[in-house]
């Protein structure tokens, strides 16, 4: 089944369904079989509990603490699990399960991927700066909404505030959580430059270089043309969902 530009439930479209899940595609109703309605709801579950888990941690931490400092440290295996676990996400779509782009989702797990694994884990001599925080923060809300959202579109009892909340808070958590990563990356320059980490240089048996403090300033202007890209694709999500606009996307 072929993946296409993210299309969300209209608000008429909210309460259907009995244990499958029925999606409109061109006028024609697909249905959803129950196995893959069994696993999304599964997966969607756990990744809300997983996500709040670490929200509760992060409070908890917070309290006790009075600091930021060791926070990342202390919640760092669930956030690398649920993260990871977000792959899946791309399968999805892949397979056909959930009708979003992968191009979409892919750029949006990827960034997470890749700051989690490549950035906060790798280099921990910014663990401890506020940006990583910020974005910590601003995952953690954001995936509490969203997955929640999915559970409950999937049991057709979404409740109107979940629903607000999924196409609202993103208008200032995606450039807030934008911001954490890029002032993240930009703290870790001084540590890849110094140390030439993840870096090759020439000569080499491969007769290949590669700078990873160059790579990462291209990942960061890399953020220009894509996050418009996924803030306008959430904001036309937004118009569908709660004003009930018709929006016809291309497929990938
Ligand atoms: C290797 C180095 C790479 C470096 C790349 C650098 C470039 C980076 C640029 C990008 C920056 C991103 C930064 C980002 O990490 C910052 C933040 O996240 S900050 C926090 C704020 N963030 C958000 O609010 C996230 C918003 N994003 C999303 O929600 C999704 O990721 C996105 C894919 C963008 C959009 O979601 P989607 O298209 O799926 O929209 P909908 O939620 O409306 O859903 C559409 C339909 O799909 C169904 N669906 C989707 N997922 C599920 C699921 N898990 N279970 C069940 N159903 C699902 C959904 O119900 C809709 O179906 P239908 O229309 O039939 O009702």
């Amino acid at each position: 089944m072929p993946c296409r530009g993210g299309t969300m439930a209209s608000s008429e479209e909210d309460g259907g369904g009995n244990g499958s899940v029925e999606e409109k595609e061109n006028g024609k109703k697909r249905s959803l079989g129950a196995l893959a309605t069994a696993w999304l709801i599964f997966y969607n579950v756990a990744m809300t509990a997983g996500w709040l888990v670490l929200g509760i941690a992060m409070v908890r931490f917070y309290i006790q603490k009075g600091t930021h400092r060791g926070l990342f440290r202390s919640v760092q295996k669930t956030l690398k699990f649920f993260q990871t676990f977000a792959l899946l996400e791309v399968v999805h779509c892949a397979v056909g399960i959930v009708r979003t782009s992968v191009l979409v989702t892919g750029v949006q797990v990827s960034s997470r991927i890749f700051m989690v694994w490549f950035i906060a884990h790798s280099i921990k001599q910014i663990q401890n700066e506020e940006s990583v925080i910020l974005f910590l923060v601003v995952w953690t809300v954001t995936e509490i909404t969203r997955y929640s959202f999915y559970t409950f579109n999937l049991l057709n009892h979404l409740p109107y505030f979940i629903k607000w909340a999924r196409y609202n808070f993103f208008i200032i958590l995606y450039p807030a959580g934008v911001a954490g990563e890029l002032l993240t990356i930009y703290a870790a320059l001084p540590y890849v430059k110094k140390t030439g980490m993840f870096s090759l240089r020439l000569p080499n048996k491969y007769n290949v270089s590669f700078d990873y403090y160059y790579f990462l300033i291209i990942v960061m202007f890399s953020y220009i043309p894509l996050f418009p890209q996924l803030y306008f694709h959430m904001l036309r999500q937004r118009r569908k969902v709660l004003h009930g606009e018709v929006i016809v996307e291309k497929d990938d």
